[in-house]
């Protein structure tokens, strides 16, 4: 797709990541997402799909390349990970909560959108707690999560794995009907080849690149094939008969390659914010609270620990001998038996009190 990389929802051009030194993920990949678009991620596992959503969601960077999005902040983005970032000792209510604070909405806002997420998502009572959730409805609510904002752009990695057909396609249509005003994009990736068909674009991904981007008819009429399954597999022919020692190349010139540093493509974030804050406070505290005995154990170390420092530290030592040297008395001890211990004489001598003190003490004086 041609035009100014500024009138695309998003666009990537010449992304490079390589984990490690010889691990090279993405080698100079292209993508162009239209406003309003479903864009269907599709490729084998191990090709750099999350590695390249990481990188627009801004969790890691690229090496070089440039991303150009409409977002500029992180909260501009509804992100759906592969690996459920939910803390299971928490209710489908508070986890909404949490997130919902750090994206700054109102706890009304939250409830009123739980209420919807909830029936849409067909999720139990929003009591529930995570951990009581099956593997599909975690994650429906880490897909919840994703569209708790309503954020213009959404980045769905694999939403409906694992998810009963019926309700596959329940969220398919209601992607299509958020992307049908024109207002939002979403990325998706899956598994599941036939499912993409409904997306508007479609970018087959393999080997860190993609092979093409197109709409899933035009794909299917340019290959000739009435699937896109034949569409990938001719294209994937073609990729490795063009270009069979490609690893080694990239790895030699790798450095050149990625001479041009990437800019990070969103704003960095305020450093304290109120909502923020109040969201860590808030999941703390159910957490602290599902987790009676960490509490207990959290209050009750420093208590411990400052009881056996008291004990430990700063007592009288008990049956030391000490002698005290000193030039004031030159009879010994004894000299101090004919004054008596106490009043405001100045004229005694002022080590016979000093002796007076530590024999009331746990020390021995030694005569
Ligand atoms: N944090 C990491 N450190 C090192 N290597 C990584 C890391 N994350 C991913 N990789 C490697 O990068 C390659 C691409 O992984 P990635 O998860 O992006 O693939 P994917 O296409 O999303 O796979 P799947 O469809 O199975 O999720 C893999 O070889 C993987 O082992």
């Amino acid at each position: 797709m041609d035009g100014p990389l500024s009138e695309y929802a998003l666009a990537v051009r010449g992304a490079y990541k390589r984990y490690g030194k010889t691990n090279v993920v993405l080698k100079g990949l292209n993508m162009t997402i239209p406003q309003g678009h479903i864009y269907g991620l599709l490729g084998p596992s191990g090709c750099g799909k999350t590695t390249l959503l990481n990188c627009l969601v801004g969790r890691i960077e690229l090496d070089a390349g440039e991303i150009v999005m409409k977002g500029k902040y992180r909260s501009d983005i509804g992100y759906m990970p592969q690996d459920l970032a939910l803390y299971t000792v928490l209710s489908i209510f508070e986890m909404f909560l949490y997130y919902g604070r750090l994206y700054g909405m109102t706890i009304t806002q939250v409830e009123r959108r739980t209420e919807q997420l909830i029936k849409f998502l067909q999720l139990p009572r929003a009591s529930t707690l995570v951990e009581n959730l099956s593997g599909g409805q975690q994650r429906r609510v880490s897909f919840g999560i994703a569209l708790l904002h309503d954020p213009q752009l959404l980045i769905l990695d694999e939403p409906t794995v694992g998810l009963d057909p019926l309700l596959s396609q329940s969220i398919w249509d209601h992607l299509l009907k958020l992307a049908s005003n024109g207002k939002k994009t979403i990325i998706i990736t899956t598994h599941y080849i036939e499912e993409a068909r409904q997306a508007h674009i479609i970018g087959l991904m393999r080997n860190g690149v993609l092979l093409c981007e197109d709409s899933p008819n035009q794909l299917m009429s340019n290959y000739s094939c009435d699937n896109l399954e034949q569409a990938f597999l001719q294209l994937s022919h073609k990729q490795s008969n063009a270009c069979s020692n490609e690893d080694e190349q990239f790895l030699e010139n790798y450095d050149d390659l990625t001479k041009t540093k990437a800019k990070p493509h969103l704003q960095a974030e305020v450093m304290f914010l109120w909502s923020r804050f109040m969201a860590q406070l808030i999941k703390n505290w159910f957490f602290m609270w599902r987790n009676k005995a960490m509490m207990v154990f959290l209050l009750g170390l420093p208590l411990i620990q400052c009881t056996f420092y008291n004990l430990a530290i700063g007592r009288d030592p008990i049956g030391l001998h000490i002698a005290v040297v000193n030039e004031e008395l030159m009879k010994g001890l004894g000299e101090c038996s004919a004054y008596p211990s106490t009043g405001c004489n100045l004229e005694l001598p002022l080590t016979c009190r000093y002796i007076d003190k530590l024999k009331g003490r746990t020390l021995q004086i030694v005569s």
